[in-house]
Formats: structure tokens, sequence, C-alpha cells
């Protein structure tokens, strides 16, 4: 039985359709992600499972018990890390974690979480001086100090440092490793590829793709990225027209086409036929980043009227 269920999930802000129709499950143990643009409605979808928003339609289930007639019960099984959490400045790491062990009824030994999330050092700074890194650090520790069995992070990373993401993503997968499932909203495509079993794409209110990283990746019409140096240059069209080119791009001197194996065939033979000098000819796999532009942009051509 999964341990998230969202069935048919709708909610509107006045006239406007933030969620729309949404379903997805959670299986125990996993890490899924929550991807989408701006707006998308990924912390509305998110704030509904935990309770704190009531839905105009739909079902959700979080480990068996409706978010809201239930919501003391589900709140004792979910951690939430909030997308803008503050503490009071003056308040010290230790006095925050007993505040919120204070708060459940079955909390683990705290102490337990300072070597966890390297807070050992840090105990009697007052939260006000921490840096970015470490006050996520200890947002991570007050989202477990609940023994919950699944923990939601929303933007977890957004205003930290890329080393101070890396040793985040760490932390997120070793909490998975103890058995914890994580339901993680996230804006980075690394993120999501990285850390991430399985993905729902949000755009406008709705789930565009749901599926695994590589599956994502592998269902784009351009999972292959060409790219090279051409000595003279080369005429826009004729790359456009190339079979099964989707994204066509010139970052500097460097043509960059986003395509498939017979697009990889035909820039072979146009640079042939055309007698291109070419140099740092490179044919590597698309990341998630465009298989999301792929997605989204699929999106916005329905939305238009396009194919
Ligand atoms: N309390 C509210 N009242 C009215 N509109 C709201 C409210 N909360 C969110 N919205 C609107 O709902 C839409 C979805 O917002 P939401 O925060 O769920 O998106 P998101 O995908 O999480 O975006 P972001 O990545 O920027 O956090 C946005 O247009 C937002 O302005």
């Amino acid at each position: 039985m999964p341990i998230i269920k969202v069935q048919g999930l709708r909610k509107v802000y006045g006239s406007k359709t933030v969620v729309d129709d949404v379903s997805f499950t959670v299986e125990e143990g996993e890490i899924f992600g929550i991807l989408g643009p701006n707006g998308a409605g990924k912390t509305t979808a998110v704030e509904c499972i935990e309770g704190l928003r009531v839905p105009e339609a739909g079902m959700i289930r979080v480990a068996g018990l409706d978010p809201i007639r239930q919501h003391d019960d589900v709140t004792r099984i979910l951690g939430v890390q909030l997308q803008e959490s503050e503490l009071q400045a003056k308040l010290t790491v230790r006095e925050a974690l007993r505040l919120y062990s204070a708060l459940y009824p079955n909390p683990i030994d705290w102490r337990s979480l300072v070597d966890r999330m390297g807070l050992g050092e840090l105990l009697e700074q007052r939260f006000g001086k921490l840096s970015g890194g470490q006050k996520q650090r200890l947002f991570v520790a007050l989202s477990l100090v609940g023994s919950p069995k699944i923990v939601v992070f929303d933007e977890l990373t957004t205003a930290l440092d890329p080393r101070a993401r890396r040793e985040t993503w760490k932390l997120v997968e070793d909490i998975r490793n103890a058995g914890t499932t994580v339901l993680l909203v996230t804006h980075f495509m690394e993120e999501a590829e990285h850390l991430c079993d399985r993905l729902a794409v949000f755009d406008r209110g709705k789930i565009v793709a749901l599926d695994t990283p590589a599956g994502l990746i592998s269902r784009s019409e351009s999972p292959i990225v060409i790219s090279f140096r051409p000595q003279e240059p080369v005429a826009d069209n004729e790359l456009r027209d190339l079979p099964g080119a989707s994204l066509v791009s010139t970052e500097g001197a460097r043509v960059v086409i986003n395509g498939n194996d017979a697009t990889v065939e035909a820039v072979n033979s146009l640079i042939a036929r055309k007698r291109i000098r070419a140099t740092e000819l490179r044919i590597v796999d698309a990341t998630l980043d465009d298989a999301f532009l792929n997605i989204t942009g699929k999106a916005d051509d329905a939305t238009h009227g396009g194919s």
C-alpha cells in the first residue's frame, strides 16, 4: 500500500485553479520529487498533503489517514520543513532542539540528531548567527525530532551554495536510508536527478509527467545533445531543419542541438556535405534539464494550440 495517496486533488484560490486534478502515489522508503516552474502549484499540493490547506476536491491519504479529519494523527507521522522557516534570532541550537522535542508525544532523543546533522559544534550558537547551510541542517534536524515516517522538504537547498547543497543531499540520502520516506519539492534539476527515485513534473497546476529521472530523460524526444564549434558560421535554418532537432542554440561560437540518433547522423552528413570544419564535436546524453524543457515546452505548445 502506498504511504501517500493523492487522487483527483483540486485547489482553487479565488477564480484560479492552482492544483487541477492531480493524482499520484508515493511508496514507503522512496525519495519522491515534485518538480516544476514557479507558481506551478507544488507547495499548494504539498500543503494539502500536510493538512494545512483544505482542497476543493479530491482524496488524500497519508499512511491511511485523512490529513484534514485526522490532522493530529498525521502531524505525528509527518515531519515538515517549511519553505520559509524562521526561528527567533536569540534562540540557541540546543534550545531549538529541546523546544521542538517538547512539542511531540514520542520524540527521539534530540542528542542523537546532533552528530547526524553535524550540529555538535553549534549547540550554543544563536539561530541569528548561523550560516544558511547551518540553518538548513538545524531545520532538517527539527523536522526529524518527532521521529516521522515521512518528511517533507520544500526548496530545502534553494538558499545554499553548491557545497552546502551537496552536503544536504547526503543528509537526505541518509534519512531515506534510515527508513524515512522523503517528499521533496525542488526547482533544481540536478538535485532531482541525483536524489529522487521518481518525479512528478508539475506545470500550471497539473502533473505533466511522472517517472524516474532516467525514464523522463529517455521519454524525451531529444535524449541526445550534439554540439560543435564550426570554423565558419552555419545557417540557422540548416540546423533547425535537421531530423529530430528540437532545440538549436549557439553558445558563443558553439552550436548546440538537442535531438536523437537520426539528428546525430544528419549532423555528421551535414558536416561532411558542406565541408564544415567543425572542432570540439561532442555527443552526450541529455540531462533532466533538457527533458524538463522538452516536457514543459510541450505543455506550452498544447496550451497555445501548437502540436
Ligand atoms: N494563499 C494564497 N492565496 C491566493 N493565491 C495563492 C495562495 N498561495 C499560493 N497562491 C497562488 O497559487 C499559485 C501556486 O502557488 P504555489 O506556491 O503552490 O506554487 P509553487 O509551484 O510552489 O511555486 P514556487 O516554486 O514559486 O514556490 C501561484 O500562482 C500563487 O500565487
